[in-house]
């Protein structure tokens, strides 16, 4: 009775708040029922701009008592973001609780994360940055060569996989100096169970039933979610007890400058970890492998669909590299030459505006807040969705338009900070960014140096579907050619 009173009153609540009409009791169950992924995110754009249009800055959905709200532009998700309290992740967050436990990406407000958050940030500083490209440049050499056969026979290729590949191949050697060689190893168990896991993940959170557990148990998906997780965890836990055993000996100290280890030595040689259990330490290096890959993988996987598409754009792109890095296609790309790199910079950016990576996060509401002009009670998951601020024209006129000039300072100085957010922003911003952004300008300069890309399909034939990560719904299939 109780739960059906609550849902009675989200019900009431979220009729007085924007957003498109709702069925008794099931909400807007039944509108997303009928779609896709991908007609979900085109279907978000367009009521977004519609909302805004009529002057509204927040849109809601709601299914059987559980309310979603999205701001709809920088300004209104600014309170949430800038916020040094409601940091808490939202209740979607729960399904990965399994795999990565309490860790930084996980992990609620308070002194916990807080402290994870601090001993996480360094392996991130620059001059640790420059130790990880020696392993940019290793595996994306390999990616390079695994494409020459396409490049030869003029076969079509979907990069997607092998991106994707090259991305884990590179989360493994940073964040725990071994590697798994997914690139020549596409089915090792490691690699089937993050892809596993993923997948999961989304089938659970777009389909109402598999929130049953009981369902989600007899259905058997249970049992495949906790084979994925032992399978990953089981990997990081032998690496971690090897090092850790390794660390016990002297090895890590005497072999390595801070600048030359991998993220699990540094968490293992910091003497702020001590008091961390073995599980600790494994949540977070796995959460680097959770968030780091595919995360990449999708935003250079775009990267690429755009070059494909806006052939002038790419030959500026090529040019630059050229002048600054030489055209040896093998050449090792270092970090004085990437700080060089100014249009291609700006194209990075573009890229990241026109597909955002990561499609949507969410947060739980500790206290009641004001957004976007409505009073949003506790308990309430804020969905913030880069796509839906990327896509609104009054930031970025004629969005689908691929211009990198868009990020030219003086016109970035005439938006909100808060309007291009593909890494979010605040206190729980993406700890990875620069890591990310080094990684992927790597990718570029090898693949470009190498390759002229074509796309085989239309632009909107393959397009980024509403998942944890904007995967391309039908690849990126291209055309290579030799330079
Ligand atoms: C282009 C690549 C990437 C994009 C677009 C991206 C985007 C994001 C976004 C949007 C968030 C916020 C998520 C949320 O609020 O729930 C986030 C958080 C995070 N990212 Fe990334 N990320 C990328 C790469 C990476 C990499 C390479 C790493 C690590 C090696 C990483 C580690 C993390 C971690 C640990 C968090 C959680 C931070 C916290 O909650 O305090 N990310 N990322």
């Amino acid at each position: 009775y109780k739960r059906i009173q609550f849902i009675l009153n989200v019900c009431e609540f979220s009729n007085k708040l924007p957003g498109p009409p709702t069925q008794p009791f099931i909400g807007n169950i039944a509108l997303f029922a009928k779609m896709s992924n991908i007609e979900m995110l085109d279907y978000m754009i367009k009521t977004a701009n519609e909302l805004r249009d009529s002057g509204e800055s927040i849109m809601r959905f709601q299914f059987i008592g559980k309310l979603l709200v999205f701001p709809l532009d920088g300004k209104s998700a600014q309170t949430l973001l800038q916020s040094t309290t409601e940091l808490d992740k939202g209740d979607d967050y729960e399904f990965a609780r399994a795999w990565l436990g309490r860790s930084v990406l996980l992990d609620g407000y308070g002194e916990r994360w807080k402290n994870h958050r601090r001993l996480v940030t360094p392996t991130f500083h620059f001059a640790k940055l420059e130790g990880y490209l020696e392993v940019f440049n290793r595996e994306t050499k390999v990616m390079i060569e695994l494409l020459d056969k396409f490049a030869k026979t003029g076969e079509t290729v979907d990069l997607f996989h092998y991106i994707k590949r090259c991305t884990l191949d590179i989360i493994c050697g940073t964040a725990m100096g071994t590697t798994i060689d997914a690139q020549h190893n596409p089915t090792h168990p490691y690699v089937l169970a993050v892809e596993g896991f993923n997948k999961l993940s989304v089938d659970h959170s777009m389909k109402a039933h598999l929130q049953i557990p009981f369902l989600f148990w007899l259905l058997g998906y249970q049992k495949q979610k906790d084979d994925y997780v032992y399978t990953m965890k089981t990997f990081t836990r032998d690496v971690t007890a090897g090092r850790m055993t390794d660390l016990k000996l002297g090895h890590i100290e005497n072999h390595a400058s801070k600048r030359d280890m991998n993220f699990l030595d540094i968490l293992l040689c910091s003497k702020e970890t001590k008091d961390w259990s073995e599980e600790d330490i494994r949540e977070e290096v796995d959460t680097f492998m959770f968030a780091g890959h595919d995360t990449t993988a999708a935003s250079f996987s775009w990267m690429c669909w755009n070059m494909a598409h806006n052939q002038d754009i790419q030959e500026k792109v090529y040019k630059e590299i050229i002048e600054i890095f030489g055209e040896n296609p093998n050449g090792d790309v270092d970090s004085e030459g990437i700080k060089k790199l100014d249009y291609t910079e700006r194209v990075l950016k573009e890229s990241k505006r026109r597909i955002a990576p990561v499609p949507t996060l969410q947060r739980k509401l500790r206290e009641d807040m004001e957004i976007g002009g409505h009073m949003i009670p506790a308990g309430v998951n804020i969905s913030v969705a880069p796509t839906i601020f990327h896509s609104n024209p009054k930031g970025f006129p004629n969005p689908e338009k691929f211009d990198p000039d868009r990020f030219l300072s003086e016109n970035m100085d005439k938006r909100n900070a808060y309007d291009y957010i593909p890494f979010s922003a605040g206190l729980r911003n993406c700890v990875g960014q620069k890591f990310a952004q080094l990684n992927e300008k790597v990718l570029l300069i090898h693949m470009l140096r190498n390759y002229r890309i074509e796309p085989m399909l239309d632009f909107n034939d393959t397009q980024p579907s509403m998942e944890v990560i904007s995967r391309p719904s039908n690849g990126i299939p291209v055309k290579l050619t030799r330079r």
